[in-house]
């Protein structure tokens, strides 16, 4: 059975004092998750926020990284930074990357495969904008996307990655995707996945949902065979609907 993954991206909220007090409120309720849980805070949070989850079972992430290890980039943070600081995962080719940073999918993939040689978890994002889903190319963008994103990513370094599908209509909008529409996507997906790779390695790869998920929408969410999680924006943000996220099946 595939473990289930609930992480809350923070976005840009929380300054590190706000982060501190989240992640203070969240430990004590979600310890006894018996889903993985993680958070990724701001960058400047992250030093705060691995003091307190450090040893717990949160799961530390960043929410992007730089394409380049280091050099003459301004303003850019780099895999080696983020390993420094104790992170853990990264969430890479968020839609909000893609569309406001016009990150392609060959900069995502340049993302992906150094965060994999620095054996960091890679949470990649895919999913189609309410155009490309009414035009019917809903998988076709997400197959795109796998395809690019994971270019010259091996079997074995799979293990290492998570993907995240998050129909851009569905975020921060306060539409999620219907439990079976979503299915439907991940079921393709997970297809897709076994077509690049093998059966057996598209099986235990975790596919989250992310979109607009809450407290009263998660069960039915997760109760989908081919949703094995979800990636959390504004309901991440205080304690009690994240932990209510993270223990959604207790
Ligand atoms: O983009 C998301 C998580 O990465 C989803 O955000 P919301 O949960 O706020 O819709």
């Amino acid at each position: 059975m595939r473990d289930y993954l609930i992480a809350g991206n923070w976005k840009m909220n929380k300054t590190p004092s706000e982060a501190k007090e989240l992640v203070k409120e969240i430990l004590p309720l979600v310890k006894d998750s018996t889903t993985k849980v993680a958070v990724a805070p701001s960058f400047v949070a992250i030093p705060a926020v691995a003091e307190l989850v450090k040893g717990t079972n949160v799961i530390l992430a960043a929410q992007n990284m730089a394409d380049d290890e280091e050099g003459a980039f301004t303003g850019e943070t780099s895999v080696l930074m983020l390993k420094d600081l104790g992170v853990e995962m990264v969430i890479l080719g968020h839609s909000e990357r893609r569309s406001i940073y016009k990150e392609s999918n060959e900069t995502i993939n340049k993302k992906v495969k150094l965060a994999l040689k620095h054996d960091l978890t890679v949470d990649l994002c895919i999913g189609e904008t309410l155009e490309e889903r009414e035009a019917g190319k809903a998988e076709a963008v997400c197959f795109e996307q796998l395809e690019k994103g994971l270019a010259g990513v091996s079997e074995a370094e799979l293990a290492n990655i998570v993907i995240a599908y998050e129909p851009v209509w569905a975020i921060g909008t306060g539409k999620t995707a219907s439990p079976e529409d979503a299915e439907a996507v991940h079921k393709a997906c997970r297809g897709k996945l076994a077509e690049m790779y093998s059966a057996a390695a598209a099986d235990k790869i975790i596919i989250q949902y992310g979109g607009s998920v809450k407290p009263a929408n998660v069960k039915e969410l997760m109760a989908m065979e081919n949703i094995d999680g979800g990636l959390i924006g504004g309901a991440s943000l205080t304690a009690d609907s994240f932990a209510a996220l993270v223990n959604f099946n207790k």
